[in-house]
């Protein structure tokens, strides 16, 4: 005897270009979003009638046809604008969750008035998740995020004072460098979303703002207390966020031991580092508005909005 359990379905990572002329001047926006389905099911899994089912394949017209015809502007409210049709067009559909990465291109300069060429702006993406829910009356949830923010401290930074056992060997320090890779996503507070770009983008832009602040600002004796200041600033200063997650690989750069060769290497000027890719410390935590749930889930700063 067997059950169907949740489930969901949908068109994952369509890949998405628009171009916006004005005059010779070209804007871009590239875009991968990802529609995820559920509702009524049991039938598509039980016996095969897929008279509930709306075509995957449909979905991503959707997503092209919608960027067509009203274009796309912030994450958020392009994803927003998706899954409520999902939800409202079609009685069986009960749940809509879109995904949506944005891979940003600066533009190249250029003699003239020409301005269509394009170089692809470095690992770093804005990310948007939002699911609309008719079950007992509407609920959505807006997170938004990013990914790739790569950032360094070259000073202010140490470890020292934590547990030693017989498997010890890491030598304190009260000057090393902090890097990392930052994955953020953060939960506005609930209620329908504002269709305005705008003010998304300024939010956005806020909290990358703060993130990038708190990080050179603090005084950092780890990254689990550097991380904590990152996202307390970001929900102390943007008043509709309850609460984000953050996911920091600790990319360590560890002192060459050139005492081999005659060569002292501390920590001040001129000292080099090994920048060492794995393994990493990976420290993660959700930082919460006082009285907020914690509802963001973990797999989704572990490479989840991508
Ligand atoms: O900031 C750090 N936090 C740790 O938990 C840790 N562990 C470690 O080996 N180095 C570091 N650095």
């Amino acid at each position: 005897m067997t059950l169907l359990g949740p489930n969901q379905y949908g068109k994952a990572e369509t890949r998405l270009v628009r171009v916006a002329r004005d005059g010779a001047v070209h804007h871009i926006e590239d875009l991968t979003v990802s529609v995820a389905l559920s509702g009524e099911m049991a039938e598509v899994h039980l016996s095969g009638s897929n008279a509930a089912v709306l075509p995957t394949d449909t979905m991503k017209n959707t997503v092209y046809a919608f960027a067509r015809e009203h274009g796309v502007g912030a994450p958020e409210a392009f994803g927003a604008r998706l899954a409520r049709h999902f939800v409202t067009s079609q009685p069986t559909i009960h749940r809509a969750r879109v995904r949506l990465a944005v891979h940003a291109w600066d533009r190249i300069a250029t003699p003239g008035d020409d301005a269509h060429s394009f170089v692809r702006a470095g690992r770093e993406t804005r990310t948007a998740q939002v699911t609309f829910e008719r079950v007992a009356g509407d609920s959505w949830e807006i997170l938004s995020g990013l990914t790739g923010l790569t950032v360094l401290n070259s000073t202010g930074s140490e470890f020292r004072g934590y547990l030693e056992d017989g498997w010890t060997t890491l030598p304190e320090t009260d000057d090393r460098i902090l890097a990392t890779d930052v994955t953020a996503v953060w939960r506005h507070e609930d209620g329908e979303p504002a269709d305005e770009v705008g003010e998304w983008d300024a939010s956005y832009l806020a909290a990358r703002t703060h993130l990038l602040e708190a990080f050179a600002g603090t005084y950092s004796r780890s990254l689990q207390q550097t991380l904590y200041a990152m996202g307390s600033r970001v929900v102390d200063q943007l008043p509709g966020v309850e609460e984000i997650r953050l996911s920091l690989p600790n990319k360590h750069h560890f002192l060459v031991d050139l005492a081999p060769f005659g060569l002292a290497n501390e920590p001040g000027d001129g000292a080099v580092y090994q920048a060492a890719d794995r393994p990493y410390g990976l420290i993660e935590a959700t930082v919460l508005r006082d009285g907020s749930d914690a509802r963001i889930p973990a797999d989704l700063t572990g490479g989840g909005l991508r």
